[in-house]
C-alpha cells in the first residue's frame, strides 16, 4: 500500500449528548479508494466533513499530507485545502451560476489563473466527467440528477487534486446512471492517479470502485478490509450488511 495521505486519531465528536464518533482511527493510503460504510447515522459524514474542516471535533487528530489540520496555520491549511476536492451528496452546485462557473469557481478563489485559462480549464473538467458541451452554459436547475452529480464532481476536480472524497456519489441515481458514475470514479481515479475517500451505502459501487472499506460502527471504524475480509467478520451489522440478499446480488453481479 501506498504511504499514509489522511491518519485520524482518537477522533471525537459530539453533538450535544449525542456521542457520533469516540476513539475512532482511520488510516487513507495513497492511491487508494477507501468506501466508508455504516448504517445510518453512524457518522460517515461527519467523519467526511471532520476531515475536510467543516467540523471541529471534540478531540483527536486529523493529519493530511503529514500536516496536523489542527495546528497548521492558515496559509499551510490552504495549501492543503488546495489539495483535495469534495463532491457532497446533493451537488451542492451555486444555483445561481452556470455549470461552467461553478468548475471555476474554486479556481477564481483559490488561484491567481486568468479567464481565459479557467475557462479552459473548466471546459475540459466538464468534458473529463462525461458531460456535453452544452452543460457548460447551463444552470443546476436545468440539469438531471445524474449531470448534477456529474457537475460537483467537474468542480471538485477543478484544482487537479490528489484526493478526491465523495459523499454517497450514486445515492438517488437509477441502477444504470449509478453503475456508469461507478466506472466513471474508477477511470478518473486511475488515470488521474487520485486517492479517493468514499462514502457510500451502494453495494454495486463497493465492488465496482473499492480497493479497500471501513466500516464505521460502535462509534469508531470497527474494521478495515477488502470485501472478501470483511465477509469473514463476526458482528451483527457487518454480517448483514455483507451476507444480506442486496450484498449477494452485488457480488453476483460484479463477478459477471
Ligand atoms: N450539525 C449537526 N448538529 C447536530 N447533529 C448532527 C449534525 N450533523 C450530524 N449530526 C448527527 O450526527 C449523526 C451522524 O450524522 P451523519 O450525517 O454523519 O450520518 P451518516 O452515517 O452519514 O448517515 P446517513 O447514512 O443516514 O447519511 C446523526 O445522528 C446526525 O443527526
Amino acid at each position: 500500500m501506498g504511504d499514509v495521505l489522511i491518519k485520524v486519531r482518537g477522533l471525537k465528536n459530539q453533538f450535544g449528548p449525542n456521542v457520533i464518533h469516540e476513539g475512532l482511527d482511520l488510516d487513507i493510503h495513497r492511491g487508494e479508494v477507501l468506501g466508508i460504510v455504516g448504517g445510518s447515522g453512524t457518522g460517515k459524514s461527519v467523519l467526511l466533513r471532520s476531515i475536510v474542516g467543516l467540523q471541529k471535533p471534540v478531540a483527536g487528530s486529523i493529519t493530511v499530507f503529514g500536516v496536523d489540520l489542527r495546528t497548521a496555520p492558515r496559509a499551510e491549511m490552504a495549501r492543503v485545502e488546495n489539495r483535495w476536492g469534495v463532491m457532497f451528496q446533493d451537488g451542492a452546485l451555486f444555483s445561481s451560476l452556470t455549470v461552467r462557473e461553478n468548475v471555476e469557481a474554486p479556481m477564481r478563489e483559490r488561484t491567481g489563473l486568468d479567464a481565459e485559462t479557467r475557462r479552459a480549464l473548466a471546459d475540459l473538467k466538464i468534458a473529463m466527467v462525461g458531460l456535453p458541451p452544452k452543460a457548460r452554459t447551463l444552470y443546476p436547475s436545468e440539469l438531471s440528477g445524474g449531470m448534477r452529480k456529474r457537475a460537483g464532481l467537474a468542480r471538485a476536480l477543478a484544482l487537479d487534486p490528489e484526493i478526491l472524497f465523495l459523499d454517497e456519489p450514486t445515492a438517488g441515481l437509477d441502477p444504470i446512471g449509478a453503475s456508469d458514475f461507478d466506472v466513471l470514479i474508477r477511470n478518473l481515479q486511475q488515470s488521474l492517479g487520485l486517492t479517493v475517500f468514499l462514502v457510500t451505502h451502494d453495494l454495486d459501487t463497493l465492488h465496482a470502485t473499492c480497493d479497500r472499506i471501513a466500516v464505521l460502527a460502535e462509534r469508531k471504524v470497527l474494521v478495515t478490509g477488502t470485501i472478501r475480509e470483511l465477509m469473514r467478520v463476526d458482528h451483527p451489522w457487518v454480517r448483514s450488511y455483507f451476507h444480506g440478499p442486496r450484498a449477494h446480488a452485488a457480488m453476483l453481479a460484479a463477478e459477471g
